[in-house]
């Protein structure tokens, strides 16, 4: 007879593992692609069908995991700051980069091109490979991991010195900032201007450092080069054709990579790239693309000089900016709608708690709190951007909401009916 009682958690989820992955393996077998590995050769590649299990195995083996702890070694574990100090040394002192490929270097040897000591690099490598960054063939040797070999000369090392030497130290004061500022919507009250010892926002840091500037717009293009921020999920997921001979206005659109990308696929489309003056300064066009792609400074505050466009499109802006400044760069907008604009945001779509895989969760979260600590903005759900839209003006209607699978950002397509 089959006994009722149910199995130990820990079983369970070893269990649900060992199945999840069994279905992952047989799909990467199938398509003759390589399970992961540490292997510094190894390319990481998940093909899309697997993402249900993928996740279920991500969350079974975390709970897995955090089961296994005690609770105090549990936060111990999480907390995790010395992760971020050997992140920050490996990146300031660009250790990846002292490693040849498929080689191994002494720490001897690795010290002696850092201000650091042996026996301090030992201690910092160290730790780093419990994180399988690096890993140590042989007692005293360094060598790569994917981790490790994926900052090798390669501008991800700027993304995590970016992400070390400027936000780690910002959210270290964040909660300095709410005590000191409770509530505060300004951008010149975060845990960065703490951090930074001046009243500067991270927007001052970087218009005035030329440096820091370069280091944060390599890291943020290396981090938005991964696959799910590709382009395709923009031109590939919304019926651009189907506007006919439009117009398009990309606010704070940077390079214009978004613009190129619409210009180039729907010859019907016209784009206007707004930005910072500095932002523009050397910025061309592609020739082919003529004067469907037209760069125009202009700062996002101010009454929108470009009436009666069909879409004011508006991709990873918002999230930099408490809602205070969001209401203020939508309010901005207002003079220029035509009935039957649209307004289309591309962001985080924050999901409701335990909605999605937690993993997932976690970095979403992990994402709204830099965000915090940054600019005192913040990530948001659907029903916060409804919101936001209409305090602006109530004449907004959410006409669509697109969430394509493996995309890490969603599009909102507002249409403005006219004045109320
Ligand atoms: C996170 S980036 C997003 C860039 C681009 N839309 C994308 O999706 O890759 C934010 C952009 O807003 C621009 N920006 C910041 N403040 C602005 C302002 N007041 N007026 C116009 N653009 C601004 C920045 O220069 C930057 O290019």
């Amino acid at each position: 007879m089959a006994s009722n009682i149910p199995l130990p958690r820990i079983v369970q989820l070893a269990n649900t593992i060992s199945e999840a992955v069994t279905k992952m393996q047989a799909v990467l077998s199938a398509k003759g692609i390589p399970p992961p590995s540490f292997d510094e050769e190894h390319e990481f590649n998940l093909p899309l069908e697997t993402t249900h299990d993928h996740n279920i195995v991500l969350d079974a083996t975390a709970e897995l995991h955090d089961l296994m702890l005690e609770p105090l070694n549990l936060m111990y574990q999480h907390g995790g700051h010395n992760n971020s100090l050997c992140l920050q040394a490996i990146a300031e002192f660009k250790i990846a980069d002292l490693i040849p490929s498929g080689g191994q270097v002494s720490f001897g040897e690795i010290a002696n091109q850092t201000p650091l000591t042996e026996q301090m690099t030992a201690r910092l490598l160290r730790h780093a490979m419990t994180m399988r960054v690096f890993r140590e063939p042989v007692p005293g040797m360094v060598a790569h991991t994917a981790a490790s070999k994926a900052l090798h000369h390669s501008a991800a090392s700027d993304w995590l010195q970016a992400g070390t030497t400027e936000m780690w130290p910002a959210a270290t004061k964040t909660v300095g900032a709410l005590k000191e500022w409770p509530a505060s919507q300004e951008p010149d009250q975060t845990g960065y201007v703490l951090s930074n010892k001046s009243s500067a926002t991270l927007y001052d840091v970087l218009a005035q450092d030329a440096k820091k500037a370069e280091l944060f717009a390599k890291g943020m293009a290396v981090f938005s080069a991964r696959p799910q921020f590709s382009l395709s999920y923009i031109t590939d997921h919304y019926d651009w054709a189907s506007l006919g001979q439009a117009h398009l206005v990309d606010l704070g659109g940077s390079l214009g990579h978004v613009s190129i990308a619409l210009a180039t696929k729907f010859p019907n489309l016209s784009t206007i790239v707004q930005d910072m003056e500095s932002v523009l300064e050397n910025v061309t066009a592609p020739k082919q693309l003529g004067d469907r792609c037209r760069f125009m400074a202009h700062d996002f505050f101010a009454p929108q000089p470009v009436k009666g466009a069909d879409v004011y499109f508006l991709r990873w802006i918002l999230h930099n900016w408490s809602d205070k400044y969001c209401i203020l760069i939508l309010r901005a907008l207002l003079p220029a709608l035509r009935p039957g604009a649209r307004v289309i945001i591309q962001e985080i779509l924050m999901p409701e708690p335990g909605a999605i895989a937690m993993w997932k969760e976690k970095s979403l979260r992990s994402d709204d709190l830099s965000m915090a600590a940054a600019f005192n903005a913040q990530e948001r759900t659907v029903a916060d951007f409804s919101s936001l839209v209409k305090q602006v003006d109530v004449g907004f209607e959410l006409r669509d909401v697109i969430e394509p699978p493996g995309s890490a950002l969603g599009m909102l397509e507002f249409v403005w009916r006219g004045p109320t």
